[in-house]
């Protein structure tokens, strides 16, 4: 059985959405992410848009199966985006590194938008 470890999981789901694009080879009548690839970015966007109002009907009905189920559903999509631009869950993941540790209300005070004068 493969280990049930967050950051190995996102790297191969990562591997196989790769595998999934044109160039690689993916092959649209046999899997649902080189399908999905094959409609182009506006395509993939609003799945990911549809995952997310998904998500949030389930939050609203109070299902805790529901929610991580379409909170599946919503990361899955949005890992289908970021590689569609190029970019893997390690980027988030270093993205969200970066940000531990800072208050959240201190970095947006930090802004440059946000610092007056
Ligand atoms: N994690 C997923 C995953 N999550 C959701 N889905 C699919 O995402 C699709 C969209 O879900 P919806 O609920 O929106 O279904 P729908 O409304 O009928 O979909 P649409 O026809 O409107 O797009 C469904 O077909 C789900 O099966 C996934 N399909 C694939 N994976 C992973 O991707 C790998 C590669 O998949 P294939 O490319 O299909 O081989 C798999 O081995 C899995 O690890």
């Amino acid at each position: 059985m493969t280990q049930l470890d967050s950051q190995d999981v996102l790297a191969r789901v990562a591997a196989v959405i790769e595998s999934r694009k044109p160039a690689a080879g993916g092959d649209a009548a046999a899997s649902y992410v080189a399908k999905l690839f094959s409609k182009g970015t506006d395509a993939i966007l609003k799945k990911v848009g549809e995952e997310a109002t998904e998500l949030v009907m389930a939050a609203k009905d109070g299902d805790a199966q529901k929610i991580v189920y379409e909170t599946a559903d919503l990361w899955f999509h949005s890992m289908i985006a970021l590689a569609q631009f190029g970019l893997t869950p390690a980027d988030v993941i270093r993205e969200l590194a970066r940000r531990e540790g800072l208050s959240g209300l201190q970095e947006f005070a930090q802004r440059p938008e946000n610092r007056g004068g």
